[in-house]
């Protein structure tokens, strides 16, 4: 049984509050990433308050109200299904600060962890401020939404990004890793994936595997699932007639994503 996949829990956390995934320090080998997903109803409230750690509140989908009890952003989010290929709206909530979402609709809300110490300011982060990139060729295209990439230096430890990949092609590939504290070479980020797939019947393959193949699993990876990276490359391939969605949360001792190609497979950039 593959120890980085984790498959949907449906745990109510309150009225109108269901706990559908968590990884923590607790719970998994990760030390700089955290990450829940959680469901809210409509007029339902989930609050939280920090201790040593950042978090980017995501509004997968659905429209929430959030409040760190100073400031209170209305009307985040911008889609109802991540598959309408669209940005949506992140509020990133600093250390040592509490929050409180309220869900104007039915909502799919990710809270992205990372620890952290310097106080930063609450920001929103709208839809329209990520940066939209198409990467690759051939069957190897996948469309990127970029949340808090390394270019933005207004959080301390956290990235966060979404791809949505079309039906057979891949990503993440050619298979990349980011597993070494090795500045300039390659920057040390652990990273989790939350997958969905359109239609929700399908499934993707995703395996994490390193040089010596201590760690090498390769997983079928159905809708809602979550996959761990504590460690290696972590390619995913989308089967013909499904399109996958993951949205990365990614973290190490530095905010950095230097990646290390799988020299092995490097070569399909060549073409
Ligand atoms: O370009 C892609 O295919 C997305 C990946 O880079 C993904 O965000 C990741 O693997 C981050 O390390």
């Amino acid at each position: 049984m593959s120890t980085l996949l984790r498959k949907l829990q449906q745990q109510p956390l309150s009225t109108g509050v269901t706990l559908l995934h968590e990884v923590n320090q607790d719970n998994s080998p990760l030390h700089y990433v955290g990450f829940k997903m959680i469901d809210i109803e409509p007029g339902a409230t989930y609050s939280e308050s920090l201790g040593e750690i950042e978090c980017c509140i995501v509004a997968v989908t659905g429209k929430i109200t959030v409040s760190d009890h100073e400031q209170t952003f209305t009307g985040v989010g911008t889609r109802t299904s991540v598959f309408e290929k669209k940005p949506t709206d992140s509020v990133y909530i600093s250390n040592d600060r509490s929050f409180t979402i309220t869900a104007e609709t039915m909502a799919r809300v990710a809270l992205c962890y990372s620890p952290s110490l310097v106080q930063r300011a609450t920001r929103l982060i709208l839809a329209s401020e990520n940066s939209v990139e198409h990467r690759g060729k051939y069957n190897n295209q996948r469309l990127v939404h970029n949340i808090l990439p390394d270019s933005d230096d207004s959080v301390n430890s956290l990235l966060v990004v979404e791809v949505i990949t079309e039906s057979a092609n891949w990503s993440s590939y050619p298979p990349h890793k980011h597993d070494v504290d090795q500045l300039p070479a390659e920057s040390l980020l652990e990273e989790t994936y939350y997958h969905e797939i359109d239609p929700a019947q399908g499934f993707v393959f995703q395996r994490v595997y390193t040089d010596d193949r201590s760690l090498d699993e390769t997983m079928a990876v159905e809708h809602r699932n979550v996959v761990i990276v504590p460690a290696g490359y972590h390619p995913v391939g989308v089967p013909d007639g499904y399109t996958s969605y993951y949205l990365n949360v990614m973290a190490g001792p530095k905010r950095i994503w230097k990646f290390h190609n799988d020299p092995d497979h490097e070569w399909i950039l060549q073409r």
